[in-house]
């Protein structure tokens, strides 16, 4: 931060400051989300769940970067440190988060066109705004607050977090409570780096890999390119307008200081953690949405009843019992159900966690053992990795990855960077996989792909 300057803007980091961090926070009246993104200050987070937490943070306070295999596990312990020196002032809902994520692949590099996209990096901003449904009628009535806005600010010390607090509050008041969410910029032109028949050799390379026993299953995916045809794309207006269409998923937005902006709208939950308490589910077979009600159920009674996208579901649903069950004293799977968004059905199934009682687990020990679920990797999932590295001709970088947040506690929730986008300048990469099983046809493939594009390019139109 330049204080130099007088004021609290959002320049240079406290890296450098001897003292122990410090954080206050204040209740704030509505203000829309997508202005605090317009304030200066990079880089800029924003993460919402589809049940009523939604975060936005500018600058940063502190950022953990790490790279290779043990990239869970450094992360966890420089956020360790760094929180067990933060003193936070302030309602529970208003405390301090890291935001941020990792890449798919171990050994990834920030090379174009992930430049500034570390294999893990989080960012606790400097300035940061909770929007919380948490607690309860009777916390309330208790004076235990937890629903409502909260501007939260780290400074070097108690004295420069008291007066950030305060210009941070006066800015953020002058703010509007709605922004216009406007329309797409438009498409001048796609590129499909995948052809059909590329596509094609692909799949078949996957299924002679699954016949030889090498494989059962195999995520692959393609990327699209988009041209934007007019001005630059407004990612938090897209991001707003996702929302609308698809208010049971996440939203996320990643913007480096350097590189591009990755944002979408995942209908997938890797992990939420709060205490012992672990949520996550299988998410895996996907067909489109019918014209009308009965062809809808039409198109769900297919897929319940294929083999094929029953095997496909149940991979993911026993690698994520299998990834817990080290970790937890008890973890129960669900009843499958159907998951319905605008463009798409899915198989879905709940799964919940208890943890071994131990005071010392972090949500990030979770992500690692679950990542990649076979959902968007594949199983056995050194032979899926090896597949995908092979076939796939682009760098998945933080598509279909870990992106969240974790807290001093090491609570927190993630999401699985799907139905996204990597902006960068007038150009947007889209990215689309599916599950490859035995039974799988290299057509019908290609078909559910394109479904997946559809979220955000229905968005940039
Ligand atoms: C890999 C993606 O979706 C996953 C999540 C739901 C359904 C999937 C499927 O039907 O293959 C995929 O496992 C993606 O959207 O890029």
């Amino acid at each position: 931060m330049d204080r130099s300057a007088g004021d609290g803007r959002l320049t240079g980091s406290t890296a450098e400051h001897p003292s122990d961090p410090v954080s206050r926070s204040c209740e704030l009246g509505d203000v829309s989300f997508g202005a605090v993104l317009d304030v200066d200050g990079t880089p800029r987070v924003q993460w919402a769940t589809p049940d009523g937490l939604e975060l936005v943070g500018c600058g940063i306070a502190r950022r953990f970067t790490a790279t290779g295999r043990q990239r869970f596990a450094r992360v966890r312990a420089r956020a360790d440190d760094y929180f067990a020196s933060l003193e936070h002032d302030g309602p529970a809902a208003s405390r301090p988060r890291a935001i941020g994520g990792l890449s798919f692949h171990d050994g990834h590099e920030p090379s174009e066109p992930w430049g500034g996209f570390e294999a893990a990096s989080f960012v606790v901003p400097r300035v940061q705004v909770t929007r919380t449904d948490e607690g309860d009628d009777a916390a309330e009535q208790a004076g235990a607050k937890e629903r409502g806005t909260w501007l939260t600010v780290v400074g070097e010390d108690a004295t420069a977090a008291a007066e950030d607090l305060e210009y941070w509050r006066d800015r953020l008041a002058e703010l509007p409570a709605m922004r216009p969410s406007g329309t797409g910029p438009g498409v001048a032109a796609t590129t499909r780096p995948t052809t059909r028949e590329a596509w094609t050799r692909q799949v078949e390379t996957a299924l002679e890999r699954i016949e030889s026993g090498a494989l059962e299953k195999v995520v692959l995916a393609q990327t699209l390119e988009v041209e934007l045809a007019g001005s630059d794309l407004d990612v938090a207006a897209t991001l707003e307008r996702l929302r609308r269409q698809y208010p049971n998923c996440y939203r996320f937005l990643v913007d480096q200081s350097e590189g591009g902006t990755f944002f979408g709208a995942p209908p997938e939950r890797l992990v939420s953690m709060d205490g012992d308490r672990v949520e996550t589910e299988a998410l895996a077979g996907s067909v489109p949405r019918g014209e009308t009600p009965e062809e809808d159920d039409e198109l769900v009674e297919r897929m319940v009843g294929s083999e094929k996208f029953q095997q496909e579901h149940g991979l993911v649903v026993e690698a994520i019992r299998d990834g817990l069950e080290s970790l937890s004293a008890s973890v129960t799977v669900g009843e499958q159900t159907i998951r319905r968004l605008a463009t798409i059905q899915h198989l879905q199934t709940p799964i919940e966690a208890t943890l071994v009682g131990d005071d010392d687990r972090h949500v990030l020990e979770i992500v690692e053992a679950l990542h990649p679920t076979p959902a968007v990797g594949g199983l056995p999932p050194d032979a899926a990795w090896e597949t995908i590295r092979e076939i796939e001709t682009f760098d998945r970088g933080w598509y279909a990855s870990p992106i969240g947040w974790f807290d001093a506690a090491g609570d927190g929730e993630f999401a699985v960077g799907l139905r996204s986008g990597l902006v960068t300048g007038q150009r947007v990469t889209l990215f689309s996989g599916n599950g490859i099983v035995a039974d799988s046809d290299p057509d019908d493939e290609w078909d559910e792909i394109q479904l997946k594009f559809r979220p955000v390019l229905d968005e940039l139109r």
